[in-house]
């Protein structure tokens, strides 16, 4: 066979159940309970031998379905494959790993799996604990391994074996960056030997300086295959427009929303209650001594979700002149969007205001920043008179020097 592999209207539709017993039921019934879901949708494509093939595509568009599919852990369910060669495969971690029996007994088990004989393998044992480098935990049981180590010891497996198609899902993206580059100049090694090699990963930088070759693959089918540059730069655009589709999806979301606050009642969405000014000891009071902690509370209820709306401050003079105005921009003042109750608490610290009387008000802003609704309107609090003179509205530091010249 001149190709590695050759792929003919390849389909895999899996079975998708509403309820777990559905799958129990079907088996006795006649009536079919699920629903048939494509995770390849007539795949067509032949790989000559040689080749490093970049397999790109979304999460869930069908890109380890196919290789679980060419390595023979699932079947398809329409369509042939031909395979020459020996694979080995690093689909998951946990692929082919007992858990319970030693990185060393693992290696063997796995190359059982492979059809690698007890002697072969020997042959091959130090070169695949050497190159996986964990040390005495490979005569512990996998189960205590950390995924880093798995991923080693996995990929130490699968090269170390000779296969004449590799195939790598991902795995290398647990491993620390020195391990990564041993396994890419491994996988170098076998480019130049002349193997076939498929190299899933989300890494658009090492499959563009890694692979030849890539497929593109969106919701089960294959959409183009070709050369590396020109294959990326389709599908780094579709990224690209994709990402933009989304933000827009998000902009229209934020203005449905507002729309439907205009529509519903403020007090439908959400409503405010229990607000108190606290002192430092947590005991409910609106007079402060100068410098003392400010404390205020407000108890919420989100009854729709309706997401960007901020709550922010303000707090004025008792001619109502502004003091100072939160702000309205940060993250950290996003209401919750799941319904229920929730509680808002300010402190402020190190506050200057001269002893008199100032106004509180909060307000709540939407995704666009206008106006939503308020949830104290100018309540007033006081700084006592007892430990400061001055005039005006907020203690400035100030040091005095008179000296005779
Ligand atoms: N056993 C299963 N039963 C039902 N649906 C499945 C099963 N395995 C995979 N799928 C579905 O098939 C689709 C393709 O899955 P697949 O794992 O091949 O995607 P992928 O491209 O490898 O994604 P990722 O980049 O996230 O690994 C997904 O929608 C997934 O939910």
């Amino acid at each position: 066979m001149e190709n590695s592999i050759e792929i003919k209207d390849l389909t895999k539709i899996y079975k998708i159940y509403k309820k777990p017993w559905h799958r129990v039921v079907d088996v006795f019934s006649k009536k079919k309970r699920y629903k048939p879901y494509y995770a390849l949708k007539d795949l067509s494509i032949s790989i000559p031998k040689g080749e490093a093939i970049g397999v790109l595509g979304k999460n869930g568009a069908g890109k380890s379905t196919l290789l679980k599919i060419i390595t023979g852990v699932t079947s398809p369910t329409k369509g042939n494959i031909s395979i020459d060669g020996k694979i080995s495969a690093l689909l998951e971690l946990t692929s082919g790993f007992d858990s319970e029996l030693t990185g060393i007994e693992n290696i063997y088990l796995k190359a059982l799996t492979i059809g690698i004989t007890k002697k072969e393998i020997e042959k091959q044992l130090q070169v695949i604990i050497d190159f996986a480098d964990i040390g005495e935990h490979i005569y512990q049981p996998v189960r205590t391994y950390s995924s880093g180590m798995k991923s080693r010891l996995g990929f130490a497996i699968s090269v170390n074996v000779d296969p004449d198609i590799l195939i790598v899902d991902e795995v290398l993206s647990v491993g620390d960056d020195v391990f990564k580059l041993k396994c890419i100049e491994k996988m170098e090694e076998f480019k130049k030997q002349g193997k076939t090699i498929f190299f899933v990963s989300h890494s658009l930088f090492t499959v563009k300086t890694f692979c030849n070759k890539c497929m593109w693959i969106k919701d089960g089918e294959l959409i183009s295959y070709g050369d590396t540059g020109e294959i990326m730069v389709q599908y780094e655009n579709y990224l690209k427009e994709e990402r933009s589709k989304e933000i827009e999806k998000k902009q229209q979301q934020a203005l449905e929303n507002n729309t439907q606050a205009q529509i519903l009642s403020k007090k439908e969405i959400l409503q405010f209650s229990n607000f108190a000014f606290l002192n430092a000891n947590g005991e409910k009071s609106n007079k402060y001594d100068y410098m003392e902690k400010i404390i205020f509370k407000v108890d919420y209820e989100v009854k729709r979700p309706m997401n960007g709306l901020r709550w922010c401050f303000t707090i004025r003079d008792a001619e109502t002149r502004e003091i100072f105005g939160s702000d309205k921009k940060s993250e950290d003042n996003l209401l919750k969007e799941e319904i229920g109750k929730h509680t808002l608490k300010v402190t402020l610290e190190d506050v200057m205001l001269l002893p008199g009387k100032y106004l509180l008000s909060g307000e709540v802003t939407n995704a666009t920043g206008a106006m939503f609704m308020s949830y104290s309107n100018k309540k007033p609090f006081y700084i006592n008179l007892n430990k400061f003179c001055g005039t005006g509205i907020q203690y400035i530091k100030h040091s005095y020097e008179n000296k005779s010249i």
